[in-house]
């Protein structure tokens, strides 16, 4: 078994991207908006920032309360637009239920989304134009093909078909020439198409949901899935059942999380360098 380790690649990826920015005289900018204290955000956000300064980014912190009405939400968002300092916007996912999610989403600048979420974006990718990629997926992307993986004529299955991840990454794959299944909660017989899978892609949020009958001997096995149990993250496939049997794997944490990070900072920069030559 290789492990895929996305901690190791993306600190690799990381120091590429900072030498970049190094020799930008103006510094790319990354504005988050964090609504309330949910703390598995709280503990994202300050992954990012991090990263974001290690890389040479600057970030901004719009930490707003709980109760902040729509109008206020979307009156910081109209002001990020207009402001040439800031290259990109991210709304972290998920905010209070009072708030229009997908209203605020498609009201960051298309141009200023480095999450790769916005409905244009998105369109962009399922009408295989050029866009900006959604991050996760792409940090799968990345990681597979920093591990030289093929990927075209491989029967790949995606557990799970949320926008943010299993849409776009069946997307992404099928344009690199995979078969694609996409399984959900609907799915039946989920086992007997786990199975046939040369690379499984899990992104659905029930911890060690995939068990080592569930998967085929050599499986290259993308685990999307973080879930804190008992203080403890856990991955939504079962590593160490799976571990002997995969010939990837990637771990959790230390996986497609830091991946995800290094996607974002590079889709600032290439939001940056875009806006610079325009
Ligand atoms: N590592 C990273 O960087 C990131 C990790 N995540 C993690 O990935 C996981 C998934 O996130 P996200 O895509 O946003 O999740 P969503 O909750 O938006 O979607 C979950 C998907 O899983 C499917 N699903 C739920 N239960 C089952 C089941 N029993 N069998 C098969 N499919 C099922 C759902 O099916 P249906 O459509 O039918 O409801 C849905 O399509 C979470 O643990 C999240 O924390 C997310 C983003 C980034
Ligand atoms: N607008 C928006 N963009 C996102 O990209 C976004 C979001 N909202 N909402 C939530 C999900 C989740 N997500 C993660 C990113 C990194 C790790 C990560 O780096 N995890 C570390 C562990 C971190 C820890 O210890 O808590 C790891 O896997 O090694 C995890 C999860 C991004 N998301």
């Amino acid at each position: 078994m290789i492990l895929l380790d996305g901690k190791m690649v993306s600190e690799e990826l990381n120091l590429k991207l900072k030498n970049k920015v190094d020799s930008f005289d103006v510094k790319p900018q990354l504005d988050i908006i964090l609504i309330g204290n949910n703390p598995a955000s709280l503990s994202y956000v300050k992954g990012k920032k991090k990263a974001a300064s290690l890389v040479g980014i600057t970030t901004n912190l719009h930490h707003l309360d709980e109760n902040i009405s729509q109008e206020e939400v979307e009156r910081l968002i109209n002001s990020l637009n207009q402001d040439e300092k800031v290259d990109g916007i991210l709304l972290q996912l998920p905010i209070p239920k009072h708030l229009d999610q997908e209203y605020l989403m498609d009201l960051i600048a298309y141009e200023k989304d480095p999450d790769g979420f916005h409905v244009v974006n998105q369109g962009k990718l399922f009408q295989k134009r050029k866009t900006i990629y959604p991050a996760t997926p792409k940090g799968i992307m990345t990681l597979l093909d920093y591990y030289n993986i093929p990927i075209e004529g491989k029967s790949v299955v995606v557990v799970g078909r949320s926008n943010i991840v299993g849409m776009p990454i069946s997307k992404m794959l099928l344009d690199r020439n995979a078969t694609v299944t996409i399984c959900h909660s609907k799915t039946k017989n989920i086992k007997e198409i786990t199975k046939t899978a040369d690379i499984l892609v899990v992104a659905i949020g029930i911890p060690k949901f995939i068990t080592k009958d569930m998967v085929k001997q050599d499986v290259v096995l993308v685990d999307v899935g973080i879930n804190r149990v008992d203080e403890k993250l856990v991955g939504d496939a079962d590593f160490d059942e799976i571990k002997d049997i995969a010939s990837y794997i990637t771990p959790v944490p230390k996986g497609v999380g830091p991946m995800t990070i290094h996607s974002l900072l590079f889709n600032t920069v290439l939001l940056y360098e875009s806006k610079n030559t325009k």
